[in-house]
């Protein structure tokens, strides 16, 4: 599919730009799994981000390879579109999903002291109104165009200040996801060299053939509360959550009986449950867990075709099993109806109701472990150029 551009009028009074089918649907797709399995909660009621720095934090530096060619051409077109070659630095790159309940009020970018140095933004859409969420059009203050439906792969990009003030309304259903990219003038804003310099730290003594299983962050980072303002012991922990809405059940394999801290059993190894089913494979945590899950998901029947099973167990929950994951259910998920508001799909096809089945799970465990390896593989090759140039871009290797 290739892309549309949609200019207005009045360009010196309101500087945007809509292009249609900027990304593609894989790249969407690639960029919903990588937000489904790594995303913590979000620096406001009801959201959650995926930060790069985050990224590398929890041991998986390898999810920034897909946002690399994606970012390079976003900053091209901004660029571009707002003659400005050369001159932009990428200030900020997050997956941000809104579920039911945000919203944001009418604002410029740039409105706060911390945020002066944003000086364009591109927010890409990487699901749908309609089928994915209900709620969350995005709305201009002044000029064309007055609102923005968001489709998959479309980008709107505008400039952060007060030309270009706009809202997004409440999401009243289902989870609402953008990437989102702020620029700046300012190359002393430039988040890649905060990132290269992680990048460096992390990786450079890693060993590489575990350097691609996932490391959760502290345990505050994935819960969510109804009032997040608070301290509050109501909620849920959103790894177990997501993997709640989807069917399964989490059984931590080492005895946790006497385990209080929550931080020390998301560290634990884990198993996957459904109904009274056991799958005999342990995963390292529940983050590893999470995201073979979403794999399976993202890569939904392809998986099936090129693995053959012939080794998938599948074993009987006992009584005191079951007994151990309510327990630990109560702490981790104790709101369960709030959990479902939250995160349940709208399709019921994507909460995995439908022809569920364990081979699935097997397979993409194996297609999973490929697909990290290689773009561990990637990163490795591409970080000595980056370190050089203070910078991360798509570096052609001959
Ligand atoms: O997600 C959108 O459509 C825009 C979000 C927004 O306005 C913001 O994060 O400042
Ligand atoms: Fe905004």
């Amino acid at each position: 599919m290739s892309e549309e551009v949609v200019v207005f009028e009045e360009q010196h009074k309101h500087p945007r730009v809509i292009i249609r089918d900027f990304l593609s649907f894989h790249e969407c797709k690639e960029l919903e799994f990588i937000h489904k399995s790594s995303s913590t909660v979000g620096y406001r009621p009801n959201v959650f981000s995926t930060t790069l720095s985050h990224l590398i934090a929890t041991n998986s530096s390898h999810f920034i390879i897909p946002f690399i060619p994606i970012r390079d051409r976003l900053k091209d077109k901004v660029e571009e579109f707002f003659k400005c070659e050369f001159e932009l630095f990428i200030e900020f790159t997050g997956l941000i999903s809104w579920s039911r309940g945000a919203s944001i009020g009418w604002h410029s970018d740039d409105n706060r002291p911390y945020l002066e140095q944003r000086h364009f933004a591109a927010v890409c859409y990487l699901n749908n109104y309609g089928k994915d969420f209900n709620g969350g059009l995005f709305h201009f203050h002044d000029g064309e165009p007055t609102s923005i439906i968001p489709m998959a792969g479309d980008v709107v990009m505008y400039t952060s200040d007060n030309r270009n003030i706009h809202s997004v309304d409440e999401i009243t259903d289902g989870e609402r996801l953008t990437l989102a990219l702020w620029f700046s003038r300012d190359g002393s804003h430039d988040e890649d060299v905060k990132l290269v310099s992680l990048l460096s730290q992390n990786l450079l003594h890693k060993n590489k053939a575990d350097s691609y299983l996932p490391l959760p962050a502290s345990s505050n980072m994935y819960w969510f509360s109804p009032d997040q303002a608070s301290d509050n012991q109501f909620g849920f922990n959103i790894c177990w959550a997501r993997l709640h809405v989807l069917g399964y059940d989490i059984y931590i394999c080492q005895d946790s009986s006497c385990e209080s801290d929550v931080s020390e059993l998301l560290l634990k190894p884990v198993r996957l449950v459904r109904g009274n089913e056991l799958l005999d494979q342990e995963f390292v945590n529940i983050l590893h867990a999470l995201q073979i899950v979403h794999f399976c998901c993202w890569k939904g029947s392809a998986l099936q075709t090129d693995v053959s099973i012939t080794d998938t167990k599948v074993v009987k929950l006992s009584d005191e099993q079951r007994k151990r994951i309510n327990g630990l259910k109560s702490e981790l998920l104790n709101d369960h109806n709030l959990a479902l508001r939250v995160f349940r799909s709208k399709t019921s096809e994507e909460n995995g109701y439908i022809c569920f089945d364990w081979t699935g799970i097997v397979a993409a465990v194996a297609a999973w472990e490929d697909y990290v390896s290689k773009l561990t593989e990637q990163i490795h090759l591409q970080l000595p150029s980056w370190r050089m140039h203070e910078s991360i871009y798509d570096v052609q290797l001959g």
